[in-house]
């Protein structure tokens, strides 16, 4: 690959209905500027914008964004007005989030005609996901095709699972013919935060064993033996698993069946139900977990119930990922809840002391952006919360594969 002095990376993480955006100078490791464009194709998008090095304010608009395209454009004109353009010569790639790799993916990627070609027939199996960060791709080529575009995928990290884990108990023929297998999602924040708990537990990653738990509004618990994924709760799409924002997670697959045969849904209708109409937004009508929270402390029952829910299901990740590593050195909350939400934390984990497991309240109340244990001096098990950085992480094995030789 051909050297390059240029040493700042774009981080594009687009989702569903938003794109978080990072600029980092790898050189210095400094971050430049952060940024995340919320509720793309609702009534009304959001925008937020912080240069961090200009010494310019943080910006925040509302209007009518349409479409990912349009959200990326927007971030380009805010980041051109910081004097921090796409157009600059110091920026030595752009970094996208691609959420499924499917088996051909595991390490990061120079996107090609053909890397995208491959990325685009993954749409069925990443429906939410794939698109957007198609559109991405597209759009960051156009504002600069002379930079290379690297692909990071979340399924990456948990392509070291091994086959038991992997492979569903279904017909082998039928399974290699379509491809259907666990993937798992969320791979770049699984990594990199089993890979901080290690540093925060002040051992080598290669010795220690976490469950790590990254609740965001998708949500995805992982089981890391040494470093090295062996379970994750994301399937062949980031529908199975835990209860989502969402997203039903596990159900009883007869489930889709009998909402065709007896309800008369179409598959159409069935995967919109389940990706869309489900989890805590179906269970309460509110998927934001702050929401959740004040209608509980207001007495609201049926909010109560999706809580509870919630929990359950986390439990019994939990529960089966310890018998899974046999050790566990820690259990680790991470993204959106995960880092901010103290009683869902002490929810998951209450009862478990038999396990070695338990959260001190006092600090689990404390607030803080850093990675911290919560779990008592006394706990055989710790509990920690280890904030996680997609963006960073993705910039990072950016900068690798385009300075290597
Ligand atoms: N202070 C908070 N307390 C409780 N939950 C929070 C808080 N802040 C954010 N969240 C939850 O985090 C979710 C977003 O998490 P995030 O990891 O950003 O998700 P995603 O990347 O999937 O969009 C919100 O929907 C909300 O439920
Ligand atoms: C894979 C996935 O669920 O991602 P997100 O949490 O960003 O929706
Ligand atoms: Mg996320």
């Amino acid at each position: 690959m051909t050297a390059t002095t240029a040493s700042r990376v774009l981080v594009l993480n687009s989702g569903s209905s938003s794109v978080k955006y990072q600029l980092l100078d790898m050189a210095t490791g400094t971050r430049l500027a952060v940024g995340l464009v919320e509720r793309i194709g609702e009534e009304t998008s959001a925008l937020s914008h912080h240069p961090l090095v200009t010494g310019g304010a943080k910006r925040e608009w509302e209007g009518e964004i349409a479409d990912h395209d349009a959200a990326l454009k927007a971030v380009a004109e805010e980041l051109d007005s910081d004097g921090l353009g796409l157009d600059s010569p110091e920026l030595a790639a752009i970094g996208h989030r691609v959420v499924h790799g499917g088996l051909r993916f595991t390490e990061p990627t120079l996107i090609d005609d053909a890397v995208l070609k491959e990325i685009e027939r993954l749409v069925p199996v990443a429906p939410l996901h794939n698109p957007a960060n198609i559109t991405g791709i597209r759009t960051a080529q156009r504002l600069r095709p002379d930079l290379p575009q690297v692909a990071v995928f979340d399924t990456a990290f948990h392509s070291s699972m091994p086959e038991h884990a992997a492979r569903y108990a279904i017909d082998v023929r039928t399974a290699d013919e379509h491809r259907i297998r666990r993937y798992g999602f969320h791979g770049t924040s699984h990594a990199y935060v089993s890979r901080k708990t290690a540093e925060l537990l002040g051992r080598d990653p290669s010795e220690v064993n976490v469950i790590v738990l990254h609740l965001g509004n998708g949500a995805s618990a992982s089981a890391v033996a040494g470093g090295r994924c062996v379970d994750t709760s994301m399937g062949l799409t980031p529908l199975e698993g835990l209860v989502m924002g969402t997203r039903s997670g596990d159900i009883d697959p007869a489930v889709v069946f009998h909402l065709g045969r007896v309800a008369g849904m179409d598959m159409q209708e069935v995967d919109e139900l389940l990706n869309k109409r489900s989890g805590l937004v179906g269970l309460c009508g509110d998927n934001d977990m702050r929401e959740i929270r004040r209608r509980i402390d207001e007495g609201d029952e049926t909010a109560r119930l999706a809580f509870e829910i919630y929990i359950h299901r986390l439990k019994k990740y939990i529960g089966g990922y310890y018998a899974v590593l046999g050790r566990v050195d820690a259990v680790v909350f991470t993204a959106g809840v995960g880092e901010n939400a103290a009683p869902v934390r002490e929810a998951a984990i209450a009862g478990l002391e038999e396990f070695g497991l338990a959260v001190d309240k006092d600090l689990n109340a404390v607030r803080g952006d850093g990675a911290r244990l919560i779990s008592p001096e006394y706990a055989r098990v710790k509990v920690a919360v280890v904030p996680t950085d997609e963006e960073l992480e993705i910039a990072e094995q950016t900068y690798a594969l385009v300075t290597a030789d």
